[in-house]
């Protein structure tokens, strides 16, 4: 049996989704297929997500929502015209938005999640209908009646172990199955999403609760590639990469692939597939606990954005007992999750995500680290991009880390900080975000120099 799971972009419109019944047409196996919400047509076109969001904070703060309501109902009606199906599912979409609209939820962060989640949910009730009208027996599937049950933890929530076990049931179920990505519920029956482009982690704990043999995942690239295309000029493709390869490039940038939807199909051992909606006969790539070796020692160069670092120094930090376990109770208190904490004999660097503070937060956390740590120095950099090389080859070789930093080095590009995990996978860089870009291409050259063939 294996889960398919397809992606915003490959289900924009009723032209994509013919693409789509092909693929499970092609293949009787693909017994479980995930959805998403429709995704951009377009360069500069909105996601249904995007839209629902817009939509939830308007009937929130009590403004006018019928412009964002009729666009948001203009997709949907796009592709039930295009593909020619029946109205009446037109009409239970609207009647969904009209009942969500007059719901009193327990507070905005659940009324956020319920309005999200209704892209994928809607999308998935539509997909049913399409494969039932072409002739695929098809069966919409409600995570709730499945048991997909995640912690509460309002646009991020988790899966609860006993998910597992629960879903198994479905293997039963004769028909295709049309399940929405991106929720789950709480025990208390509360809808709650998984962080953004979560229907990814729904995919991956379904391929892991019905025990698939293979979890695919099309989106619109033939192939993950080495660097993010929309960085370097045709990149070249993976053709393998391990889950712990994967996690760290998905954590670092590599968006195609969700960083939280590793660790259901490794538990599980469940190979996964990244391919292609407009070109299925490409062999995408494929992640798995271990893979064939290769000549490169690199797999794959990511990059993020959105960090700052607090750098704080004292001399004799060494010797001071407690000094680390301060520091992360100050953070603690102000209720900020630290990414990294790289650190030297009397000093450490805290990196963290930008969006969790405010400017005013910063001086306040900035005020008691100073104080109560008594610090000689403590200042934060802002605007901080990682930049992430990863490759299991990375383990067995040397001279990795100084040819990146050369490479760096001969761009003239900085380096805030240098640090590389124990699982020596990874090393990670901080730049300034204003060299992304040129950092990418330079350590792409290094790594995987381009010849004139
Ligand atoms: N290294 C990479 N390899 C392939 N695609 C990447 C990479 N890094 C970023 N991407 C981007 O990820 C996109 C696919 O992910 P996403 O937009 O979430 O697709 P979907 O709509 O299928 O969920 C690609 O179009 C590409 O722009
Ligand atoms: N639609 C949700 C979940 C998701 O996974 O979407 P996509 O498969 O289009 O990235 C989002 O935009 O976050």
């Amino acid at each position: 049996m294996k889960v398919i799971k397809f992606g915003g972009s490959s289900l924009a419109n009723g032209t994509q989704l013919k693409k789509v019944l092909q693929i499970v047409k092609d293949d009787a196996d693909r017994r479980v297929v995930v959805v998403s919400a429709p995704g951009k047509r377009n360069d500069s076109d909105e996601k249904v997500t995007d839209l629902l969001i817009q939509l939830a904070n308007e009937v929130n703060q009590k403004e006018d929502y019928h412009i964002t309501l009729a666009k948001i109902l203009k997709r949907y009606q796009d592709i039930v015209d295009e593909l020619q199906l029946d109205n009446s599912i037109m009409e239970e979409i609207s009647k969904n938005y009209a009942d969500l609209i007059q719901t009193q939820f327990k507070d905005e962060w659940y009324a956020m999640d319920a309005f999200k989640a209704s892209g994928e949910d809607n999308n998935a009730k539509l997909i049913a209908a399409f494969f039932n009208k072409e002739g695929i027996p098809a069966k919409y599937v409600n995570p709730k009646d499945a048991g997909l049950l995640v912690s509460d933890n309002p646009g991020n929530a988790r899966v609860l172990p006993e998910t597992y076990k629960n879903l198994y049931a479905l293997r039963d179920i004769k028909e295709v199955i049309v399940f929405p990505g991106f929720f789950g519920y709480t025990k208390e029956g509360e809808l709650l999403t998984f962080s953004r482009g979560g229907s990814d982690i729904s995919g991956a704990i379904v391929a892991n609760g019905v025990r698939a043999n293979l979890y695919e995942n099309f989106t619109d690239v033939d192939a993950i590639y080495v660097a993010n295309p929309k960085l370097v000029k045709h990149p070249k493709k993976i053709a393998h990469l391990t889950y712990r390869e994967m996690r760290e490039l998905s954590y670092s940038g590599f968006s195609v692939f969700h960083d939280e939807a590793l660790q259901p199909a490794f538990s599980g051992g469940i190979p996964v597939v990244v391919k292609n909606t407009n070109n299925p006969s490409a062999p995408g790539t494929s992640i798995t606990k271990s893979r064939p070796a290769n000549e490169h020692i690199v797999s794959g160069i990511a990059s993020s954005t959105g960090f700052i670092g607090i750098y704080i120094s004292k001399y004799l930090m060494n010797r001071e007992i407690g000094f680390g376990r301060r520091v992360l109770q100050i953070f603690e208190d102000f209720g900020l999750n630290f990414e990294h904490m790289p650190s030297g004999i009397d000093d450490l660097s805290i990196i963290l995500r930008e969006d969790q503070m405010t400017m005013q937060q910063e001086q306040e956390l900035l005020y008691r680290l100073k104080t109560e740590l008594d610090a000689d120095d403590v200042s934060i950099k802002p605007n901080l991009c990682l930049l992430m090389i990863v490759g299991e080859g990375m383990v067995s070789s040397v001279g990795t880390v100084a040819k990146a930093c050369t490479a760096l080095a001969e761009a003239d590009i900085n380096l805030e900080m240098i640090n590389q995990g124990s699982s020596e996978v990874s090393v990670m860089f901080g730049i300034d975000e204003k060299d992304e870009a040129r950092a990418v291409k330079v350590l792409y050259d290094a790594f995987f120099p381009r010849t004139n063939k």
